[in-house]
């Protein structure tokens, strides 16, 4: 096979065709490699794909790396390694495996695969605390069958690797990784870059995966996954996903044509947050957005965004007109939960348009539970979540896709959960990974951007489902382009203004 084939990750992820691009969790692996294993008649023959397929991408990333260590685990992943290590050799490198005293191969296909790599004249090194010299390191310790947080030699073997200083090439999965949730719960490799076997693993792109997993690439060891259509988990979504839904405007359109969205929130003293929730729906394509705020807060909301028509609103009459003429309302940022903000959310709760929930909203939802109106949509991030489910952060962010699953059954609308690799979810849908976004986002006020821009786009005749999708995608891309001029450290929610209004119109940001 030839390594453009074997490797199309890497160009693919650049290219990210806009074709569904989707998520596997370990049981359509397993079902994958039996129904491999079973076509070509040898249990071996999937470890030697992979093994020459590690090496032909670790050749395109680190041919200049002269020696390496392939540190082997137990079972098929360390087979992986030792095929690879064999091909090393054989190409004239200086490779070492390392492994654990506990860890002998087992299993025929992993036993194969030693055992052609000691014919081959390759050395294996027990680990004794410190690794030795090396360009390179590869990580072929645990891949998909880790059942449990690595024990304490496994875990000192892990740290010695990330504390090598080599770059770090891991198969299939990072050594410590949960591949179908994404959860950290031990000690976990730090891997530049991860190849993945097959398909694309559903765990390997939300939560603390992502600061685990480097540059994920494909090779997919020519098995073609589609004859296990039943098993995708979840889709992931990147930058020229954003086509699917976003077309250029139709000419005819009228400000009246591209929605009205009502702002509610902006609190005594939280009066920024509205600013921001309005500016991103503008920025997204809205065409009026009214802003009911403090009236205190009415003249420095005109002076920064004379675009939006704010609103004193001192009680929930003062809000009906507004709610009237509203197509989708936005609420919570800046709500704060006392009697104002909790007046206004039952009058928006109460009206009959399309609502956005974020914020202050979500956490006076927690506090006193109750049906919503249909096709509402939640914006929690892993605390607030936490809080609709009456569970904690910790346990949210060990199973984010269970998390984001039960919240929109309970609620039975659209949930955004964010957080590293947001995920988006509603009842009967599958499950949308943004594979989009940086640490530079995580400070206050984003999250009122992207109500505003799932707001707008719901406006504009988006679904829920979608308009959360299109939205949060909207968002992680409008924050990577805004970082990748001038950097995530000290990134602030209005830089990503005008990246929000470029990345909107595809066609003006692919120029
Ligand atoms: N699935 C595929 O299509 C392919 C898989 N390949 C590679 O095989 C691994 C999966 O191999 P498996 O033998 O099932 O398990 P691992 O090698 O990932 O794990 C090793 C072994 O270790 C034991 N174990 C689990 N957790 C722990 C722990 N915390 N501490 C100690 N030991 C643990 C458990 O018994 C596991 O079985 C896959 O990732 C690919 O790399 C094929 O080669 C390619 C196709
Ligand atoms: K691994």
């Amino acid at each position: 096979m030839s390594r453009s084939a074997e490797t199309e990750g890497r160009r693919a992820g650049a290219r990210a065709a806009t074709a569904p691009c989707p998520l596997y969790d370990a049981a359509a692996l397993r079902a994958a490699e039996r129904g491999a294993a079973a076509a070509s008649g040898d249990a071996f023959e999937l470890m030697r794909r992979a093994g020459e397929a590690a090496w032909r991408e670790w050749l395109d990333r680190w041919s200049q790396a002269y020696s390496l260590l392939v540190v082997c685990g137990p079972g098929n992943n360390g087979g992986d390694g030792y095929v690879m290590a064999t091909h090393a050799l054989r190409n004239g490198r200086k490779v070492a495996v390392v492994r654990l005293r506990e860890h002998a191969p087992r299993g025929e296909p992993a036993r194969r695969a030693a055992d052609g790599y000691r014919d081959a004249g390759g050395a294996t090194l027990e680990f004794d605390g410190a690794l030795p010299p090396a360009e390179a390191i590869v990580d072929a310790l645990f891949g998909i069958g880790l059942s449990r947080a690595p024990d304490a030699v496994a875990g000192a073997l892990i740290e010695a690797i990330n504390g090598h200083g080599a770059p770090v090439f891991a198969l299939d999965v990072p050594s410590g990784v949960d591949a179908d949730r994404g959860a950290v719960a031990g000690p976990a490799v730090v891997a530049d870059c991860t190849l993945e076997f097959i398909a694309r693993k559903r765990g390997l792109r939300t939560g603390a995966a992502l600061d685990h997993v480097g540059e994920p690439v494909l090779a997919s060891l020519g098995v073609d996954m589609s004859e296990h259509a039943a098993y995708p988990v979840a889709e992931w979504l990147r930058a020229p996903d954003l086509g699917r839904w976003l077309r250029p405007r139709r000419r005819d359109s009228h400000k009246g044509r591209n929605g009205r969205v009502l702002c509610i929130g902006g609190d005594h003293g939280h009066g920024g947050a509205l600013v921001l929730c309005a500016q991103a729906a503008l920025r997204s394509g809205a065409g009026l957005v009214d802003a009911a705020t403090r009236a205190d807060h009415v003249a420095p909301l005109l002076a920064r965004l004379p675009e939006a028509m704010p609103r004193a609103v001192e009680s929930s009459d003062d809000l009906r007109a507004a709610l009237a003429a509203a197509d989708v309302i936005a609420i919570g940022p800046g709500l704060g939960t006392q009697e104002w903000g909790a007046l206004l959310f039952a009058a928006a709760l109460a009206s009959d348009k399309p609502l956005l929930l974020d914020a202050d909203a979500l956490n006076l939802l927690a506090a006193q539970p109750r049906a919503l109106p249909a096709d509402c949509i939640l914006t929690p991030h892993p605390g607030e979540a936490a809080r609709l489910l009456g569970s904690d952060t910790a346990r949210v962010q060990a199973d984010r896709d269970a998390a984001v699953r039960a919240l929109a059954e309970r609620y039975r609308c659209a949930v955004v959960l964010k957080g590293a690799g947001t995920l988006v979810h509603a009842p009967g849908q599958g499950v949308r990974v943004i594979g989009a976004g940086n640490p530079g986002m995580a400070v206050g006020g984003m999250g009122d951007v992207l109500s505003g821009a799932i707001a707008a786009l719901r406006a504009q005749r988006l679904d829920a489902f979608d308009a959360a999708s299109c939205g949060a995608l909207l968002h992680s891309t409008a924050g990577d382009r805004a970082a990748r001029d001038d950097g995530e450290r000290g990134l602030l929610p209005s830089d990503l203004m005008p990246w929000l209004r470029r990345c909107a119109n595809p066609r003006a940001d692919e120029r």
